[in-house]
């Protein structure tokens, strides 16, 4: 953000524009969720103080009874010192009785340039906020909340709303700063667009606008092969994760969808879904055969297969035909340890799709302490391979450092059986040729609205039946 704003100054916007703009954009987002209160502005010495001397001063030009508390004069000769100049009003410094008579807070304290956890009264004045549970508008982040993270440094107030600029910010999708931020209000303060070509970002909020055109559509002249065949490896036991895997896979579009799975456990697949292909679990030393003879494009290993060596060898079976590859579950749980081997057989485009206790499994020594951006990014970096890692933010990462944030899942998500439709979804993808990386955004973005078409009470098997509409859309 610093880069956009130096690259916008030396596109001939001054910075105090942008500023201006910038708290402009604040008192207008307050002006019209909020009726007319008395307001108490916290200011920073730094530019997101600025932006709360700006908001000050256009709520107090509105008929707004506004308090300014600063922590300190801005550094001379700065943009902040300019705003604080031009607010009419006192300024006080910051003590926890302001609040008292002021339901509505701004908080300007800190933005982009937080540099360490507040502390006195800055952190003194953040908890009695979140303790009297005030009204809070957070200047492009709550103070506190680490724009590039997501994670908090000691302390942040909860925000109803957060106005940020130019683009968001991975704090702002990523939790808690997500949750911390309330509703997000993106506002446009004149930085050039062409400016986001110069810095080429390398971390998106996932949209379709990324992978669409990646979708593969139906085409007059397909017939089944074509249109991806995917073998899904699943358990003799756990029946229902592979069952969710390849009926999900099915509805995504899947030309062919062939379950192996230990022969007494077939016919159980096979009652549960007439147009499932089944066959016997094959040895390791036959499965490239196998996936060769048949034309098979992807294999997805992993969800009920059960934890241990006979899962392991199939995985690495998987990734030495070099086809692109999906491992979930057991097949993650059975690495635990050991992912160097699993590093050291990829060959082909392979994907992994851990939650938190999985991936905490492979990569033990990449803990929450981190941040999830730099986990996941960490962990494709190390295994080769792209990572998505499940949750309520879930983040897909490549390699090659490409990350996307997924912030369309509804917490009505968080069911059992609903990693297994996100494998099935992204397997098919994978067998349709789509590049892993986009494969994984585009199956965690068709999960969440899937989640959010079915709503309260949804159950895994809800799921796929929701891709037929969702895909129409999006080829729309
Ligand atoms: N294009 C834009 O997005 C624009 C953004 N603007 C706003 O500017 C801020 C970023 O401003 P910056 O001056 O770089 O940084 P901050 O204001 O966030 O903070 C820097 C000052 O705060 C001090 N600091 C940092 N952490 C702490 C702490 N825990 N306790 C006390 N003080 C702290 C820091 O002090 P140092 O000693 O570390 O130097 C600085 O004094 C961005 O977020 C937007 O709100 C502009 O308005 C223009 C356009
Ligand atoms: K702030």
């Amino acid at each position: 953000m610093r880069e956009a704003d130096r690259l916008a100054i030396a596109a001939g916007i001054s910075g105090y524009a942008l500023m201006e703009a910038a708290g402009q954009a604040v008192a207008r987002v307050v002006i019209a969720n909020w009726g007319r209160r008395p307001v108490l502005v916290l200011c920073g010495p730094g530019n997101n103080g600025g932006d709360g001397y700006v908001a000050a001063t256009h709520l107090r030009n509105a008929g707004w009874s506004v308090v300014v508390a600063a922590l300190g004069a801005p550094k001379s000769g700065t943009d902040a010192a300019v705003a604080a100049t031009r607010w009419p009003g006192i300024v006080a410094p910051v003590d926890l009785s302001l609040l008292a008579e002021r339901p509505l807070v701004i908080d300007a304290l800190f933005g982009a340039g937080l540099a360490r956890p507040p502390d006195g009264v800055a952190r003194a004045i953040i908890d009695e906020i979140n303790r009297l549970g005030l009204d809070c508008v957070g200047v492009d982040v709550p103070s506190g909340v680490d724009g590039d993270s997501g994670q908090v440094l000691g302390a942040a107030p909860r925000c109803r709303a957060t106005v940020t600029f130019f683009r968001l910010k991975p704090g702002h999708l990523l939790l808690p700063g997500r949750a911390l931020a309330g509703s997000v209000h993106l506002a446009d303060i004149g930085i050039p667009a062409a400016v986001l070509e110069r810095i080429q970002p390398r971390c998106w909020r996932n949209d379709p606008a990324l992978w669409r055109d990646q979708l593969r559509r139906p085409r007059l002249e397909d017939h089944k092969y074509t249109r991806g065949h995917l073998l899904v490896i699943a358990g003799g036991a756990m029946t229902g994760a592979g069952r969710l895997v390849a009926r999900a896979a099915r509805r995504a579009g899947a030309g062919m969808v062939s379950l192996a799975a230990p022969a007494e456990a077939l016919p159980i697949y096979a009652a549960d879904q007439p147009g499932l292909i089944t066959l016997a679990l094959p040895k390791p030393s036959d499965l490239a055969a196998l996936m060769q003879g048949r034309r098979m494009s992807a294999c997805v290993v992993g969800p009920g297969s059960g934890v241990g060596e006979g899962t392991r060898d199939l995985a690495l079976a998987a990734l030495a035909t070099g086809r692109s590859c999906l491992a979930d579950a057991d097949a993650l749980t059975s690495f635990a340890g050991k992912v160097e081997v699993l590093a050291a057989a990829v060959r082909g485009p392979f994907l992994i799709t851990p939650h938190e206790g999985e991936f905490n499994r492979l990569f033990p020594d990449l803990g929450a302490g981190l941040g999830k951006l730099a986990r996941v990014r960490t962990a494709a970096a190390r295994l080769g391979a792209v990572v998505l890692f499940k949750g309520a933010d879930s983040v897909v990462a490549a390699p090659d450092g490409r990350a996307v944030v997924n912030d369309n899942a509804p917490p009505d998500l968080a069911s059992a059986g609903t990693g297994d439709v996100l494998a099935g979804i992204a397997g098919t993808l994978l067998a349709q040729g789509m590049p892993a990386f986009e494969a994984a955004a585009a199956a965690v973005w068709l999960h969440g609205a899937a989640g959010s078409a079915v709503g309260r009470g949804l159950i895994a098997e809800d799921l796929p039946e929701e891709l037929p509409n969702l895909l129409k859309k999006l080829e729309s």
